[in-house]
């Protein structure tokens, strides 16, 4: 083992003399044949964010599941505060010790306020019930804490963007007073300042000696606020690492064992020639919202476009009018050298060979009650037609490109979609919508959930579609994504697009200053 690494439960040192607050001991838990974890042990001290980090199916969210009384484990257990627990058996009790959980999954109840939602569930597990204007008073303040703009607390939850839906999570969370706060890429859903103002929390609540476990596939929130951090893999605690010089080589190594190890994707260099490739959509006034600037601009064949900005900046209006979804004004033409086809509706968007991947996996994609082959084949089933029968094989054989494409971990293809991790589930939708060959991809958020081996997998199929001749335009909330990916970045702010960049110019200084309306005055920042 590495000197850097040690026994993954560890005892507090005399270097740190934090007391553990949560021991996770020897934690099992199958789902049938699955072994899902196996003998997972580390614990987490007071005033420290742990991340856990993992490959898509390595076993986080259950690990979290068993944490929050959601699943009951096979075996080992848990102590919190000196207290041993054999397991949770309902969420309740695990908030009662003192652990409280924000999920991958946005969860709230679209129908009702943002003041319920903050308190759903609350009052019961409440020695004292908390009064309407305490209720009203706590929660104000801590979407203060959260938000720039917080909304008023009588809006429907589900007039809220997707971030914003996630930021009550958030709340609901924090007023419950957590022990150990668990935030299961609770991220991943969070636009730029969101997240800048959750750190500055989750930083405050560590200084007054919370636990934080952090889960997330983001290097870059690992070592922004990381303390240690612990390896999956397969299911079992790979080590601790508490040597603040780690390195994502090192940790993608002890997610994927030294084996699976895949390189950094480099960009392809010399993409200038695209300037000359044809023209495939063409945007034309594009009014965004009301009284606002048009969007005119042209996507090549070829081309990957990035879409940036701080959330609900009309970016995400944008990409979904190109894939004939929006309710903007203007036109969009689908354009060949010698015709156009205006883009009006879905239909002539999927005739003309858009593909759209939406953002949010569980609304607007999956089929949760289907299986996972036919998640995948729905909008190609045609394709499977054999003698007038449909014929799973042919659909079977389709998927397994993409399978071993995009380092898909499936089981059995006729189980339904729903017991895939979250990162599979949202690489079978990639592969539904690559298997349609478009000429034009449109890809909102689309590594969102997923791990850093299956980002660098998906930025390789991009380089070689994109090399081919496919046009790829991607809203993506990652910096690095940007700078490191994009042939040029639209951003976006109140409804207009403000700033172009081309791959040369842009740095992360430059692209993060444009999204507050400011130009960075360090024309040389660094990248
Ligand atoms: N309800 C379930 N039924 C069957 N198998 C399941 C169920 N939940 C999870 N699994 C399996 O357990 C394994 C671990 O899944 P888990 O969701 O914990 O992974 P994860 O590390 O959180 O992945 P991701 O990063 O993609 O969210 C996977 O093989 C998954 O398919």
């Amino acid at each position: 083992m590495d000197a850097k690494l040690r026994a993954p439960v560890a005892q507090a040192s005399s270097r740190d003399p934090n007391p553990t607050l949560l021991e996770v001991r020897s934690l099992s838990k199958r789902f049938g044949p699955t072994i899902a974890v196996r003998e997972a042990s580390f614990d987490i001290r007071a005033g420290e964010v742990h991340a856990l980090v993992g490959e898509n199916g390595s076993g986080k969210s259950t690990l979290v599941k068993l944490l929050s009384g959601v699943h009951t484990p096979n075996a080992g257990e848990v102590v919190v505060d000196g207290k041993r627990y054999q397991s949770f058996t309902s969420p309740r009790m695990s908030q009662t010790a003192g652990i409280v959980t924000v999920f991958q999954e946005v969860l709230s109840v679209g129908s009702r306020t943002v003041l319920d939602n903050l308190w759903l569930g609350a009052d019961g597990s409440f020695t004292t019930i908390v009064r309407k204007g305490e209720k009203i008073e706590r929660a104000k303040r801590v979407l203060d804490q959260l938000l720039e703009h917080p909304p008023q607390l009588d809006t429907r939850v589900e007039d809220l963007s997707l971030s914003d839906r996630q930021v009550c999570s958030i709340a609901r969370a924090l007023l419950r007073n957590p022990r150990v706060l668990i935030l299961d890429e609770a991220t991943s859903a969070l636009d730029y300042d969101s997240r800048s103002r959750l750190f500055r929390v989750v930083k405050k609540l560590r200084d007054e000696g919370v636990g934080i476990m952090l889960i997330t596939h983001r290097m870059d929130e690992i070592e922004e606020i990381g303390d240690r951090i612990t390896v999956l893999r397969s299911g079992a605690t790979v080590g601790t690492v508490d040597d603040e010089n780690w390195t994502t080589d090192q940790l993608v190594s002890m997610m994927a064992g030294d084996d699976h190890f895949a390189p950094t994707a480099a960009r392809v260099e010399g993409r200038e020639h695209i300037l000359d490739a044809p023209v495939v959509l063409e945007v034309r006034g594009l009014t965004l919202a009301p009284g606002r600037t048009p969007v005119n601009t042209q996507i090549r064949a070829g081309e990957l476009v990035g879409l940036a900005g701080l959330e609900g900046q009309g970016q995400d209006d944008f990409l979904k009018s190109l894939a004939g979804l929006g309710t903007a004004a203007g036109e969009v033409v689908r354009k060949y050298e010698d015709r156009g086809a205006a883009i009006s509706n879905h239909e002539t968007a999927h005739a003309e060979r858009i593909a759209y991947v939406p953002r949010e996996r569980r609304g607007e994609s999956l089929f949760e009650w289907m299986s996972i082959l036919d998640n995948f084949s729905i909008p190609t089933v045609r394709e499977d037609v054999r003698g007038g029968f449909l014929s799973p094989r042919a659909a079977a054989e389709r998927f397994s490109d993409y399978v071993s494409r995009l380092s898909i971990k499936t089981g059995n293809t006729s189980n339904a979609i729903t017991t895939l991790s979250g990162g599979n589930q949202q690489k079978v939708i990639i592969a539904r919508w690559l298997a349609t060959k478009p000429d034009v991809l449109l890809l909102n958020d689309p590594t969102r959930g997923i791990d850093i081996n299956a980002k660098r997998d998906l930025y390789r199929l991009l380089g070689e579609l994109t090399a081919a001749g496919m046009a790829v335009v991607m809203l993506s909330t990652e910096v690095d994504e940007h700078i490191e990916l994009m042939d040029r970045v639209l951003v976006f702010d109140d409804f207009e697009c403000t700033r172009e960049f081309s791959h040369a110019e842009v740095t992360r200084q430059k692209l993060v200053a444009s999204f507050f309306g400011k130009e960075s005055r360090d024309e040389h920042g660094s990248r």
